[in-house]
């Protein structure tokens, strides 16, 4: 900390949809003071309060939403302890090294620094990415599973909203190494339309708006979740007509041994001490209306023979993305993982 006992904390992208979830939380963040809300330089919304876009932050955080100058100036965040980057990947690119040199932690929302592989960028996010060097210190942060690499952290790169479905799902068995050799976990998964952000877009139009795949093949989110799973995946997204929360099947199967006990088990051991992952009772089943708005994740599975089906459930803007990025910060700074997100515990 800087200057007090509180971090002074920003935001970049602070009127988009998870940009607005941050300033949601870190307003009732005792160890926090919210600095400073930005968007683009030219956006529309500067100079207004958050407030007038999100009316359930008024009398909450009425903050004005001040434009990032393209030229950026060092001197503004002097005295701020970490950024919150809730901006497009090629936007976050560019903005993490500039903030690095600001001496703030950076907790960046964006795909920019999530994989440690620099030919993957051209590929998936269309950019050649300039700094491997930072992308090789940059911690992956799915909270519950690099909790110490988190804790000194300079730079963490949130995961997609999907690979913290689909990664919170499969890692407990791939950890127990539960799954057959030759086993390609199939993910067939449903977002609501906040995934797609606030800027207006033809296929989140409200008309447009179904219930169908897309990205079949292609999405980035499937070489991400390999990449941190340690084994090929097929991913396939659904868009659902449903404003927030993802809903994630995922069959794999079993090496010939594997009993239901070794499954329980293996659930047990990652997470009987994460409060913010919930394994949920035989015959209850993950939903988007058990998650949405809330901060955690919902799991449960069905074992069928040697085939496993593992659900899980998330709200994409939360856990996600906004309060997975502040459970990497309660971390970060030796906070309860819990601090400002979920009734406190002993964990
Ligand atoms: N939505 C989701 O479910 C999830 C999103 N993410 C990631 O989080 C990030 C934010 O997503 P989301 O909130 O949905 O996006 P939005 O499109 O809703 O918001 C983007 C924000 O960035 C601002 N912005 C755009 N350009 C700049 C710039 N050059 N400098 C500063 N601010 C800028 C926008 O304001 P303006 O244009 O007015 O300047 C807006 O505030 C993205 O990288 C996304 O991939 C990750 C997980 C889940
Ligand atoms: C419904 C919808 O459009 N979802 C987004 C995923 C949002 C997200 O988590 O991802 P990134 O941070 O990797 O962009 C998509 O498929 O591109």
């Amino acid at each position: 900390m800087k200057d007090s006992n509180q971090l002074r904390v920003a935001i970049v992208g602070a009127s988009g949809y998870a940009g607005a979830e941050l300033a949601a939380i870190l307003i009732r963040h005792p160890r926090v003071e919210l600095c400073g809300l930005y968007v683009s330089e030219n956006s529309v919304d500067a100079g207004k309060p958050i407030s007038d876009l999100y009316g359930r932050l008024r009398g909450v955080v009425d903050l004005p939403l001040q434009p990032l100058p393209t030229q950026f100036d060092p001197s503004l965040f002097a005295q701020i302890d970490c950024v919150f980057l809730a901006t497009a990947h090629s936007v976050s690119h560019d903005l993490v090294p500039k903030f690095l040199a600001c001496e703030c932690q950076v907790f960046d929302l964006s795909g920019a620094y999530r994989v440690n592989q620099a030919d993957f960028y051209p590929d998936y996010y269309g950019f050649t990415h300039q700094y491997p060097e930072l992308l090789a210190t940059a911690v992956y942060g799915l909270a519950e599973w690099q909790q110490a690499a988190i804790q000194s952290a300079e730079l963490i790169a949130l995961p997609g909203c999907y690979p913290t479905a689909s990664l919170s799902a499969l890692k407990p068995l791939q950890q127990a190494g539960l799954l057959d050799d030759d086993c390609t976990p199939l993910i067939d998964a449903t977002s609501g339309v906040t995934g797609a952000g606030r800027k207006a877009a033809l296929a989140s139009n409200f008309c447009e708006v179904s219930l169908n795949p897309y990205g079949v093949g292609t999405h980035r989110h499937q070489p991400e979740i390999s990449a941190h799973l340690g084994r090929p995946v097929i991913f396939t997204p659904h868009l659902g007509s449903f404003a927030r929360g993802i809903l994630a099947t995922i069959h794999v199967d079993l090496k010939a041994n594997v009993s239901e006990a070794d499954v329980m088990n293996a659930f047990q051991l990652a997470y009987a001490d994460k409060p913010l992952v919930r394994l949920l009772p035989q015959g209850v089943w993950p939903s988007i209306n058990a998650v949405a708005h809330t901060p955690y994740i919902d799991l449960n599975w069905s074992k069928i023979g040697q085939h496993l089906i593992i659900f899980s459930a998330e709200d994409n803007l939360l856990k996600g993305a906004s309060s997975q990025a502040i459970q990497c910060f309660n971390l970060r700074y030796g906070f309860l993982s819990t601090q400002a997100l979920a009734k406190e515990s002993a964990c």
